[in-house]
């Protein structure tokens, strides 16, 4: 059997710590000081050690940006000499010194022009020293005057490539690298490397190779090292983020000196000066900016629709973090897009709701507006089926003027959907449909609380459908899993990143990107009045506004005053009668839980239907909606074309007793074309003058336009 090679001897641990101290105190670049302990220089070290040729070169390979100059000076001098000695002729010289700038120049000069310039400059002038001492010899004229000339002119020259700002980077980067080595060797990261470092607005981002610490980049991203680094440094902790590259084998380190959050960022529209200029009109396919990353100064971005539809969003932060001025800021932008119909909900107190609603197309604000939320609720359900049947080739909506992303806006969410009485129950059920039908259809929601939990969001079925997580302060991590789920444990620690600062936001989204910033200060009330003033909601397309009908014009009708009584439309509670729909104790569980469902679904639909409706709007607010419903109503049926196949249906159904509408859906459907379709077909039939409807409600029925009765030879005819 092969025996292993013996182990060396162990090296007494005094032996060992004196050696580590002293490789942990080795600067860059290597020395020989310690060589003989830190094997990793031993080599280098050994090269030339002892010769005066060999220090010379460690001398200028310590600093070369500095150095290396200097021996090239005293290296042309001797040149010229021997140029003399050899006579060397100068009208041979010239030439080879041109053609060598030249060449130089048109190698160098794509990758850098300016220092393709300085080094055919340098040539140059190194070839015409070469040129004259050859010809007249380096110590020529009195007292060697064309050496002092020469060496007056390369002082000079050193002087101005000291001051050349790619020298002072050279050396700059020289000191950083050795500085690292010692802060390194500090922080028990000996034989990292920097690899770069570059300023930003309020520290530093270093990018350190660690593969010669033996330690894995990811093992010493989640160990102490940002704390350590802190403390070096004496700044909060929070301050100093470190994270592994998508290079294995190397750290991100960022260090803010400054205190990022020490000031407000002012709302870009409300201040002149401003350094992110948002456009006047927002576009709902582009992220919105809603504030800025104080470190980098990159616009903090929320995306509320993409290629996969619209996003559904959860804002959360304790009392006091900074949710309504987040919300205000997404609002502005909201209500900037020209593709986007804002629908804003707040049954709580809802103060800077109101001051948006102007530009909203639909808003529910205070208590006494749950069952008005719910309606709108209810009708971006419809919405969602009407977008559904009528897509055309869009498998995803996409937004566009006149064919809005419908945004639904719920602040304080709790009081929407906490609630476990009828109400609640319907408006869960109702959003519950809308995050997972909407996307596609163009219908997004925001919910924005002061947890992520299941008793404010309401339901597991919404909180599955969120796509962005907006994290402002919280008290505890746990808020961060309620939230964000698995996630929340892998995202920045919001209870200490904004160092206890309202408005620090999280931005995180499901597939595991996220950015952090500061909202933008948009508080006051004033300011929100006068951005909102110019504003005004984007409308739906014409065909969903019809669809919609009167329940919807009725909810853009309802315009309540401010502070109207809260009670008004809040659910009489005589209508939940528990005993009424007691479910009967039988032993069978399954028989126990069907009945209890079905008592609940009654108990809901005798509730919803004994709700008072909306208020009527005015007579002439009725009637300028109603007229122009029917424009709108013409103008699409102005645009629709029936295919004859249709027709000869559609007039074999009018012929005699005329149909309803049921009959001419039911009928239709069998040849493919869906329910609005046949409305659209019934109302350009009428445009025509071909069909008319008389009557109205469910007794309502079309017929064929009787034939005009001034013909009274035809009308004989007829009834002869
Ligand atoms: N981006 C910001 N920059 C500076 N200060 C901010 C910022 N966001 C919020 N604040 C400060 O924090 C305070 C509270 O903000 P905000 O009213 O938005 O919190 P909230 O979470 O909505 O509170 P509540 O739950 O009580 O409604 C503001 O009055 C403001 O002074």
């Amino acid at each position: 059997m092969a025996r292993r090679p013996a182990r060396p001897p162990k090296q007494p641990l005094r032996h060992a710590v004196a050696a580590r101290m002293t490789a942990d105190r080795c600067p860059s670049p290597p020395h020989r000081a310690h060589a003989q302990e830190h094997p990793r220089h031993r080599r280098s070290a050994g090269a030339g050690a002892g010769t005066g040729l060999g220090r010379a070169v460690r001398w200028v390979k310590a600093k070369p940006a500095e150095r290396v100059p200097l021996p090239i000076g005293v290296g042309l001098y001797g040149a010229g000499g021997l140029a003399h000695l050899a006579e060397l002729p100068a009208l041979g010289i010239i030439p080879v010194t041109l053609g060598t700038a030249l060449a130089t120049y048109a190698v160098t000069v794509r990758r850098d022009e300016t220092r393709a310039t300085k080094a055919a400059a340098a040539i140059g002038a190194a070839g015409t020293w070469l040129a004259v001492s050859a010809e007249l010899g380096p110590a020529f004229g009195p007292h060697a005057a064309l050496t002092w000339a020469y060496c007056t002119l390369y002082a000079t020259a050193y002087g101005i490539y000291r001051l050349d700002h790619g020298t002072r980077k050279a050396i700059s980067w020289r000191r950083q690298k050795s500085e690292w080595h010692r802060l390194a060797a500090r922080l028990g990261l000996g034989g990292s490397h920097l690899l770069s470092n570059e300023p930003t607005r309020l520290g530093e981002r270093l990018l350190v190779d660690v593969t010669g610490t033996g330690r894995r980049a990811s093992s010493i991203a989640s160990s102490d090292l940002a704390e350590r680094m802190a403390e070096h440094y004496g700044i909060p902790a929070t301050r100093v983020k470190v994270s592994a590259d998508k290079i294995a084998g190397r750290v991100r380190i960022s260090v803010r000196h400054r205190d990022p959050w020490a000031d407000p960022t002012p709302h870009p529209m409300l201040d002149a000066d401003s350094e992110i200029v948002l456009p006047e009109v927002a576009d709902a396919r582009e992220p919105l900016i809603i504030g800025i990353d104080p470190e980098t100064g990159r616009p903090l971005e929320i995306v509320v629709w993409d290629e996969d539809g619209a996003k559904h969003t959860l804002i959360v932060a304790v009392t006091g973090g900074g949710k309504s001025v987040l919300l205000n800021n997404k609002l502005e932008r909201l209500t900037a897009a020209d593709n986007v119909a804002v629908w804003g909900i707040d049954v709580s107190k809802a103060k800077e709701m109101r001051r948006w609603r102007k530009a909203f197309d639909l808003a529910a604000c205070g208590p006494g507006d749950r069952v008005k939320a719910l309606r709108m609720l209810e009708q971006a359900c419809k919405a969602i089926d009407f977008r559904a049947a009528n897509a055309g080739d869009e498998a995803t909506f996409i937004p566009r003027p006149g064919h809005p992303l419908i945004e639904i806006v719920v602040d304080e969410m709790s009081a929407l959907l906490g609630p476990n009485d009828n109400i609640g129950l319907a408006t869960r059920q109702a959003l519950a449909y809308i995050t997972s039908k909407g996307r596609s259809e163009g219908v997004g929601v925001t919910l924005v609380g002061q947890r992520g939990t299941i008793s404010q969001i309401g339901d597991t079925d919404i909180r599955t459908q969120i796509n962005n997580i907006v994290l402002l302060k919280i008290n505890r991590r746990t808020e961060m899993a309620h939230a964000a789920g698995d996630l929340g444990l892998e995202l920045p620690d919001m209870t200490r990143y904004g160092e206890g600062h309202p408005g620090v936001a999280l931005i995180a989204t499901l597939d595991g990107t996220h950015s952090v910033g500061r909202t933008f200060f948009l508080k006051h009330l004033p300011d929100l009045d006068k951005l909102a003033a110019d504003r005004r909601p984007s409308p739906l397309e014409p065909s969903l506004v019809a669809h919609l009908g009167e329940a919807y014009q009725r909810l853009k009708a309802d315009t309540p005053a401010e502070g109207r009584n809260a009670q008004t439309r809040s659910a009489p509670s005589s209508l939940y009668q528990p005993e009424a729909d007691a479910v009967p104790n039988t032993a069978d569980p399954i028989a126990t839980r069907m009945h209890a469902a079905a008592a609940s679904r009654e108990q809901t639909r005798r509730y919803l239907e004994a709700l008072p409706d909306l208020p009527q709007p005015d007579a002439e607010t009725a009637a300028r909606l109603a007229e122009a419903a029917e424009i709108r109503r013409a103008q699409a049926a102005e645009q629709t074309e029936i295919p004859d196949d249709v027709r000869d249906r559609l007039l074999q159904l009018l012929a005699g007793d005329g149909t309803t509408v049921r009959q001419v859906e039911t009928a239709l459907e069998e040849m493919g074309v869906s329910r609005m379709g046949a409305w659209r077909f019934l109302d350009r039939l009428r445009l025509e003058g071909v069909a008319v409807l008389r009557g109205r409600g469910r007794g309502s029925r079309w017929h064929l336009t009787p034939e005009p009765t001034d013909q009274p030879d035809e009308r004989e005819g007829n009834a002869a």
